[in-house]
């Protein structure tokens, strides 16, 4: 490894026909104190900045531990091929292997130590599953090649952080998936993370009910009385500090919000479209109880803007910096 103490952060490709480029092209031109190691195929990163008409220098490293410190303009390189040319906005299943090859890469890179953290753009969930494997998330892909027991999705704009019981699957089926045990892992694992990576004492956590109006006492839905509340009363003996079941409409309100540190909600799109209304552009993914540190943009892939010039590049410089001071807490736990 180079005799610096900056971290070295690997940032994956996405979907080549979405965003991605275009993002990491314009963020490339910020200050950064990290090494900064793209894995993508240089091919599609040169012809994407000539569709930008923009001037971008790509080093093409020969080894990972060859990244310099981050210069502004400068693109580090560890070159993944992908199968086939790419048009911007036109999705190719045949590339669904590159982008799956750079998620691989990144997470065995941050597992053998050679990065210190993972920063990834979008990737497309529907191409990907068309390759026969089923693909819901990048939080999900990362606990599998890491065999964790339990992730967490947390996002966090600056006005507020939001994790989630569920993550990617059928609203169908949410209601089977809020388990005594499903809500303790993830309300055990994010005040641990909430303590050790951002220094919290003892962090408050606002929980959702999954009902509206948290179930009205029973009368629209049983889900609080018979799995929510007797498992916050538990968690609440082992010293977490949950306030809820609370009503979700009512929840992301300045009155609870100002003095909490998170909000648990309990399934995807009773959270985060909130986060996004408070921060789109701005936010970042966080996937915590990974053995690895991942952070992601808060956005899609943008089909409709690839190549085009009008990508905002503000939630993937979120996600550098986030991980930069993740990794430096890191080193100095
Ligand atoms: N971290 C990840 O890998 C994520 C991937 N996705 C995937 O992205 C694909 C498309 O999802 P959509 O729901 O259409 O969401 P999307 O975020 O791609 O697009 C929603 C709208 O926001 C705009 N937009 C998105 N990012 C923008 C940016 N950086 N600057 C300016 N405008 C931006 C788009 O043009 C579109 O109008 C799906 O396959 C989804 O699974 C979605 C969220 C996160
Ligand atoms: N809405 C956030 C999202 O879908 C990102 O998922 P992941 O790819 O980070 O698992």
């Amino acid at each position: 490894m180079p005799q610096t103490s900056l971290p070295t952060i690997a940032i994956t490709s996405g979907e080549p026909a979405g965003i991605g480029p275009d993002i990491i092209i314009s963020a490339s031109k910020s200050e950064f104190a990290a090494r900064l190691v793209v894995l993508a195929d240089p091919t599609i990163l040169e012809q994407r900045a000539q569709e930008l008409g923009t001037q971008v220098n790509i080093n093409i490293l020969s080894s990972v531990d060859d990244c310099p410190e981050h210069e502004s303009g400068v693109i580090n390189v560890f070159s993944v091929k992908a199968s086939s040319r790419v048009n911007a906005g036109i999705l190719d299943v045949t590339n669904a292997p590159y982008v799956l090859s750079t998620l691989s890469k990144a997470a065995e890179g941050c597992l053998d130590g050679q990065f210190d953290a993972i920063v990834t753009p979008p990737v497309h969930k529907g191409i990907l599953c068309e390759t026969g494997r089923h693909f819901s998330g990048h939080t999900e892909f990362f606990q599998n090649l890491c065999d964790s027991p339990q992730v967490i999705m947390m996002l966090a704009s600056d006005a507020m952080k939001v994790a989630l019981v569920t993550t990617h699957l059928p609203l169908k089926d949410v209601a089977d998936a809020i388990t005594p045990e499903s809500i303790s892992l993830v309300a055990r694992g994010l005040n641990k993370d909430l303590i050790h990576r951002y220094g919290l004492k003892q962090p408050k956590i606002l929980v959702c009910g999954l009902n509206p109006h948290a179930g009205e006492e029973g009368h629209l839905g049983k889900e609080e009385i018979d799995v929510i509340s007797p498992t916050l009363d538990a968690l609440r003996k082992e010293g977490l500090n949950l306030i809820g079941p609370l009503p979700a409409d009512t929840l992301f309100t300045e009155k609870y919000l100002k003095d909490a540190d998170c909000v648990l909600a309990m399934y995807h799109d009773q959270g985060l479209p909130v986060l996004k209304y408070s921060g789109f552009g701005n936010a970042v993914n966080i996937t915590l109880g990974l053995p690895i540190i991942r952070t992601s943009v808060d956005h899609g892939t943008a089909l409709d803007l690839a190549g085009t010039g009008q990508a905002n590049d503000g939630s993937l410089k979120v996600a550098i910096t986030h991980a930069i001071e993740m990794a430096n807490n890191a080193k100095k736990a």
